[in-house]
């Protein structure tokens, strides 16, 4: 669990965190979201104690990071989204890390074993690839098999198959009932991984809500329906909230009625179908929506 509590960080007259209050729940993948420079890695850095907060607090497990007595056994983090430069093995980098936080030999073996670099281990952690590098820090990060995790842009560079990696991972750790915390700038990778989303801009609290309530509201669904008698089709789709626009002879963008619905009075008139696609695209716009006013604002703040 991590809370937040009017948390604020001021550097010199840049506001970077203003006033942030939220908790991250154990049990669920939570997205931190916000334009670049919203202040997503700052309060990251204040979680994990490595930046005070001006005012305000953040605490995890309960207590502040700097409280605990063994805080790798709290909160595993992953800071950078870069392979680890180094001439260890990835096995002996692991190690010096177990051995200075009193943490078993044995789960050493555990952590690489979860992140999959079995094969991997003793080579050299320097000749790693980018997602290799993310395999090893997110080990480093569940060392200490800590409650919470706190990931910032975990799958920036990273190819396909990494990303639905991480994706899966975080998943499961969050079945397992720990808080996962990760930062993006990308919507659409949240909307995949997270359940419930923070997000920010300026510094400044946007939305706390669910992904599933953040893709009811984000504008309207639409469907988009392609068949050889699209004008016949269009005559039959009504209803309250049902609006069709085309822009092709036979292709229609409906919203306010579903798929299925669509599907079924195509069916009962034998009206043929081509294409019968629900668009969710307009995630990304929405989250464009939701935190452009905080960008325009930065930008003419720092213009002024
Ligand atoms: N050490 C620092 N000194 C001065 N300003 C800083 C410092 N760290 C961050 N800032 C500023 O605070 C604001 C928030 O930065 P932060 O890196 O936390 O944002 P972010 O949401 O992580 O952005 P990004 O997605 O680009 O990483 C930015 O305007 C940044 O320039």
């Amino acid at each position: 669990m991590i809370e937040a509590q009017a948390l604020t960080k001021r550097y010199g007259e840049k506001l970077a965190v203003d006033d942030l209050t939220f908790t991250v729940k154990p049990g669920a993948v939570t997205g931190f979201l916000g334009p670049n420079g919203a202040g997503k890695s700052t309060t990251i850095r204040m979680i994990m104690g490595l930046d005070a907060p001006t005012s305000g607090e953040v605490t995890v497990n309960g207590r502040r990071y700097a409280e605990h007595a063994a805080p790798l056994r709290e909160v595993g983090a992953l800071l950078e989204a870069r392979a680890v430069h180094t001439g260890r093995s990835a096995y002996n980098h692991l190690l010096a890390l177990a051995v200075s936080n009193g943490i078993p030999r044995r789960r050493v073996d555990e952590v690489i074993g979860l992140v999959g670099l079995d094969t991997a281990a003793r080579k050299r952690a320097g000749g790693f690839s980018l997602g290799m590098g993310q395999r090893l820090g997110i080990a480093a990060a569940l060392l200490g098999d800590p409650a919470t995790l706190v990931l910032d842009e975990p799958v920036n560079g990273l190819d396909p198959q990494g990303i639905l990696w991480i994706r899966n991972l975080l998943r499961g750790l969050a079945e397992e009932g720990r808080t996962v915390f990760v930062s993006s700038h990308l919507m659409s990778e949240m909307a995949l991984t997270a359940e419930h989303l923070i997000v920010v801009g300026r510094g400044r609290l946007i939305a706390d809500t669910s992904v599933s309530e953040f893709i009811e509201s984000a504008s309207r669904n639409t469907v988009r329906v392609r068949s050889p008698r699209a004008a016949q089709l269009r005559s039959l789709l009504t209803g309250p909230d049902v609006v069709v626009t085309s822009t092709e002879d036979d292709l229609l963008d409906v919203s306010g009625i579903s798929a299925t619905e669509i599907g079924l009075v195509a069916c009962r008139e034998q009206i043929p179908l081509e294409e019968l696609t629900p668009v969710r695209a307009s995630l990304e716009e929405a989250f464009m929506e939701l935190t452009g006013d905080a960008v325009e604002y930065g930008t003419e703040r720092q213009a002024s």
